[in-house]
């Protein structure tokens, strides 16, 4: 079967993590077809451009369930912003009322849409996998890397306020990083600015580069803090495109966080149509 165009979509943002999402209740791209079609509809300025896909599909447990892709075609199990921007869309295309569930790859996640500008709350899964101690070398300097997996799996350094952050090369050499291997990791460079906020900066694993702002990467970052002492919940993540995260959970005795909720926007920037030549 081949691609039924014209595909329609909403080009969608996260707090400048931004998606293509697709109501994909009717199958329009083929399984076969789906991550060269992502590749090629996340080029920047030679088609739609984005850092993700989102084919949103039916399910007989949740509301709906999800496909995600990063834009480099790559499935991943979790999207903290795409999750957001998807709730947005069922509630808009009245797939879903304003209190929903849908499946993700890293469980089933329940999204409300807080208001008519779009704040959507996701309770995320609960984060697993929390190592400590780790360490890598960058530019010659030892540094020390807390892991955990908040959805997908997120590498985190603290560094000072105001210190310079060679963020796609440092992300780039943790990311593929023998110690992560073979899954990968994304990246998240965090400095407290020492008024109960973070400013996280991440590389996105599947982006390969550094994006606007990272939902399970604010997540992560937001724990580790808290275990540092430098937040308490609820945390405001300045991402880096400026905008704010609210990251809501229980921190344990043992460092680790319960009840967790991803707070945030999710806009509908426009509604379009794929042509065959967006894929050129
Ligand atoms: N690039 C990530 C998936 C998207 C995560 C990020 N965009 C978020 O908002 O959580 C990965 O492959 O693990």
């Amino acid at each position: 079967m081949d691609i039924e165009f014209p595909v329609p979509f909403a080009k969608m943002s996260g707090t400048g993590n931004d998606f293509i999402v697709i109501d994909h209740r009717r199958l329009l791209v083929p399984e076969d077809k789906q991550s060269d079609f992502v590749r090629r509809v996340c080029r920047r300025m030679f088609s739609v451009g984005a850092d993700g896909v989102i084919f949103i599909e039916g399910s007989e447990k949740a509301d709906f369930s999800w496909r995600f892709y990063n834009g480099d075609g790559s499935i991943a199990e979790m999207c903290g912003n795409g999750a957001r921007c998807a709730a947005r869309f069922a509630f808009a295309r009245g797939i879903a009322e304003r209190k929903m569930s849908f499946e993700t790859l890293a469980g089933i996640i329940e999204a409300e849409v807080l208001n008519d500008s779009g704040d959507v709350s996701l309770l995320m899964t609960a984060p697993f996998d929390y190592r400590s101690g780790l360490e890598a070398e960058l530019d010659g300097e030892a540094t020390e890397i807390s892991f955990m997996n908040s959805g997908v799996p997120h590498a985190v350094i603290f560094k000072d306020e105001g210190a310079e952050i060679a963020v796609k090369k440092w992300g780039h050499a943790i990311r593929f990083h023998e110690q992560f291997a073979p899954a990968g990791t994304n990246v998240n460079f965090v400095q407290s600015l020492n008024d109960g906020t973070v400013r996280v900066r991440t590389y996105e694993r599947g982006v390969e580069d550094e994006t606007m702002a990272c939902g399970t990467g604010a997540v992560a970052s937001a724990i580790f803090a808290a275990n540092r002492g430098l937040v308490v919940s609820p945390v405001t993540v300045i991402t880096s495109g400026g905008e704010k995260l609210t990251i809501v959970f229980d921190l344990n005795q043992d460092g680790t966080a319960e009840n967790v909720y991803l707070q945030g926007p999710a806009r509908i920037i426009y509604i379009g149509q794929l042509t065959a030549e967006s894929l050129e």
